[in-house]
């Protein structure tokens, strides 16, 4: 509305016409325009859900399709990977205050672009394996390893037994630096953060002006550049920067399963829930397999290899209800 007036002033000057005629002309074309406005609103949010409509056909809800998705876990052991922020955590402004509702995760594996410590500190349950850094950072408790030559633990920070796995430790040193001195150069840039998630550095943007972010970038991607060997990727409102190396979310879901002992069993059924586009590592991997279900937790339609979709982390809560119901009528889960 506003911008509409602001042109109309335009107008009248040029026309040169009186404060009279442009008193009540300039209401007549607000409404008109507000009346545009609104119908061209109305249109699009008409257009986008016909989108979603057409979306959810071709990857339909995860939870009205439940009954019809389980038939393929009977008798199968139900291994279920979760994302951490959108997936079980709602997207929220501030990172440190991303939280989850955890009563229902029993039994699953967390995967995040967060450290696994971070991710554990957040979920703070201990029956549950904790991939972090976009699965280059791996924690499995050594009780449940089944696979014997993966067998040889480490005690973690909190003391505990597991089998570690970090495919770019020898990165530790060059993220370490890399961490104090992007930390300091964007501190120039009002509004952006730095979260240091040990093999991957997020550099936040949510919080920065829009006429900011491009320097934020230009600096971003020419600290990065001084260093070899690392890539940087965009998330939500978020830098990403990782060793450049092959290993994905996908890569530490085979690498879990193989722990236990599923690495090449027809015997398991896997379930990835996630959010983000490096997410879809870990749904071609399934689709790859050919067994279990790749999920997809958007509401919007988004070009994706999962077959299901969820539309929010409360979503994704129903539905880990309703598999902690099926899992107590399956008993061989
Ligand atoms: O692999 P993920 O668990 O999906 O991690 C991706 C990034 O997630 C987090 O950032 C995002 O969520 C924040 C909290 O809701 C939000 O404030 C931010 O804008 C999002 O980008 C996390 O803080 C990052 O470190 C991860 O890179």
């Amino acid at each position: 509305m506003h911008t509409y007036c602001l042109k109309y002033e335009k107008r009248a000057n040029i026309e040169s016409m009186s404060n009279a005629k442009f008193d009540s002309e300039g209401g007549q074309l607000m409404l008109q325009n507000s009346w545009r406005f609104s119908r061209q609103f109305q249109d699009s949010k008409a257009n986008a859900e016909a989108a979603y409509a057409a979306w959810i056909k071709k990857h339909p809800s995860a939870l009205t399709s439940f009954e019809r998705m389980m038939d393929g876990a009977k008798g199968k052991k139900v291994v279920v990977f979760l994302d951490y922020d959108g997936t079980l955590s709602p997207i929220v402004s501030d990172p440190d205050k991303a939280f989850i509702c955890a009563q229902r995760l029993t039994k699953s594996r967390i995967t995040s672009q967060l450290a696994s410590s971070a991710v554990s500190s957040f979920v703070k349950l201990k029956n549950l394996y904790y991939v972090g850094s976009h699965g280059m950072d791996i924690s499995i408790p050594s009780e449940a390893v089944k696979n014997s030559s993966m067998r040889r633990s480490e005690t973690d920070q909190q003391g505990n037994e597991v089998i570690m796995f970090q495919p770019a430790a020898e990165f530790l040193p060059i993220m370490k630096k890399l961490l104090l001195v992007l930390r300091e150069k964007i501190r120039t840039i009002k509004g952006s953060v730095i979260e240091d998630n040990k093999f991957c550095l997020s550099v936040h943007y949510r919080h920065v002006d829009e006429e900011d972010q491009d320097a934020l970038w230009q600096l971003v991607e020419a600290t990065v550049g001084g260093y070899s060997g690392l890539c940087i990727t965009n998330g939500k409102m978020v830098y990403e920067i990782r060793p450049n190396i092959n290993w994905n979310k996908g890569h530490a879901l085979e690498y879990v399963l193989e722990t236990l002992g599923f690495g090449s069993s027809s015997d398991v059924f896997p379930m990835y829930l996630g959010d983000d586009t490096t997410d879809e590592d870990a749904f071609k991997v399934l689709r790859k397999r050919g067994q279990g279900l790749p999920i997809l937790v958007s509401s919007n339609p988004k070009e994706t290899k999962a077959s299901f979709s969820l539309r929010n982390p409360s979503e994704v809560q129903s539905f880990l209800l309703c598999l902690s119901k099926w899992k107590m009528s399956n008993s061989s889960m």
